[in-house]
């Protein structure tokens, strides 16, 4: 690559604190195995940056791939039994690799392995970020998986980029890479051949028209492009800019940040609380809006007021956190609603003059709602 190097290259190669996100397809063969070889060059590149001074957390997949093999499997299982077998069999080797990988370089690990939970309930949120800040102080290198053991469909993350991106925001990293099988973003599925690179994104005009599909054709990834764009969304508009290239190219990520797809950081550090109501907190309902009130919410940073809103969906109470919806379906703010669902139907569409006094208050406060764009 030529030229001078982006705001967001130089972010990423002078980034203090730093998470590393490598996905199961970087790390094992397709038979269903570690591969030593590409785990200790990835060791080898996160060592430099942690012996040069740099702080890493390395969140690494990995688990479910490195337990096929092993438990005489043919290939990934479909079913959730399997799958948390596996994962359980191939976590401890996959530790095991990392802690005498790292101890190459005299380096300790510390493994981490959080539920959902740990991050989506704000009073766990803390403990998480005390173990990590700790570990990182005493100059080991934690290394992060979902606790795939006992993740049900229901509470799992969803995938380990999603993990990656809510992690760099609890250590407040000052930078995220996600290292996959595939050098850079493409504007299309690389495997069907024609689609060119995308070397920066600065914002969402540079995403129309991007194609972002699904897992590769190993089998053994999860997200695919899709879900590591959508965790460069949640770290970038929290204020944490992302490289996305291929685990083979981790030195050059790591060093100077000159290979891959540059995310620029877009919003402003958000507060614990304003990101977990943003990205980590689960939506109990949807509440629609009309134009006017999209406009006031998301443009003038104004409350919500039961005028601009059209429909409510969801069973919620007063307290819990709900989507705001555009007219488009789009999903434009989150926030923390004052009143049931049950109250609502009566109050919609109507103007505060139009109700009675004590149903005049907003219907989400500006102070507890974040817009999403
Ligand atoms: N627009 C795109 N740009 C790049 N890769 C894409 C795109 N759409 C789909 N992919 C596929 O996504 C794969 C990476 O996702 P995945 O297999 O889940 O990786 P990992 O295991 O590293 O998380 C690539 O191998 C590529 O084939
Ligand atoms: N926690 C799972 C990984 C899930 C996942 O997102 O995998 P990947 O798409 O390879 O990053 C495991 O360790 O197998």
């Amino acid at each position: 690559m030529s030229g001078e190097a982006s705001t967001t290259r130089k972010a990423v190669a002078a980034a203090q604190r730093i998470v590393v996100k490598v996905g199961s397809s970087s790390l094992t063969t397709a038979s269903g195995g570690l591969d030593q070889d590409r785990l200790d060059a990835l060791v080898d590149t996160v060592s430099r940056r942690v012996v040069d001074g740099g702080q890493v957390v390395l969140v690494s997949s990995g688990a479910i791939a490195a337990g096929i093999a092993p438990l005489g499997l043919r290939r990934r299982p479909r079913d959730l039994a399997s799958q948390q077998a596996a994962a359980s069999v191939g976590q401890q080797a996959l530790a095991h690799a990392y802690a005498e990988s790292f101890s190459r370089h005299d380096l300790i690990v510390g493994q981490v392995l959080l539920t959902a939970d740990d991050v989506v309930r704000r009073g766990h949120y803390r403990n998480a970020q005390r173990t990590l800040d700790r570990l990182l102080g005493l100059g080991a290198v934690p290394v992060v998986n979902e606790n795939d053991t006992v993740a049900t469909h229901e509470i799992r993350f969803g995938d380990n980029d999603r993990l990656a991106a809510l992690v760099s925001h609890l250590v407040g990293a000052d930078a995220l890479v996600l290292l996959s099988d595939v050098d850079a973003l493409y504007d299309g599925d690389p495997r069907r051949g024609g689609a060119s690179a995308i070397r920066e994104v600065n914002g969402e005009e540079d995403m129309v028209g991007v194609r972002a599909g699904s897992a590769g054709a190993s089998g053994l990834g999860t997200g695919g492009m899709a879900s590591k764009v959508e965790a460069a969304r949640v770290a970038c508009t929290s204020g944490i800019p992302v490289l996305l290239t291929s685990a083979a190219l981790a030195d050059r990520a790591l060093g100077p940040a000159d290979v891959g797809t540059a995310f620029a950081a877009t919003g402003s550090r958000l507060s614990a609380r304003r990101f977990w109501l943003a990205h980590a907190a689960g939506a109990s309902g949807r509440l629609w809006l009309d134009d006017g009130a999209v406009t006031a919410v998301v443009r003038r940073r104004r409350s919500l007021l039961a005028a601009g809103i059209t429909a409510v969906e969801g069973a919620f109470d007063g307290g819990d956190v709900v989507e705001l919806v555009a007219p488009s379906g789009e999903v434009v703010a989150r926030g923390v609603v004052a009143y049931d669902a049950g109250e609502l139907p009566q109050l919609i569409g109507r103007s505060s003059h139009e109700l009675p006094p004590e149903q005049r208050r907003e219907v989400v406060h500006a102070d507890d709602l974040v817009p999403l764009r």
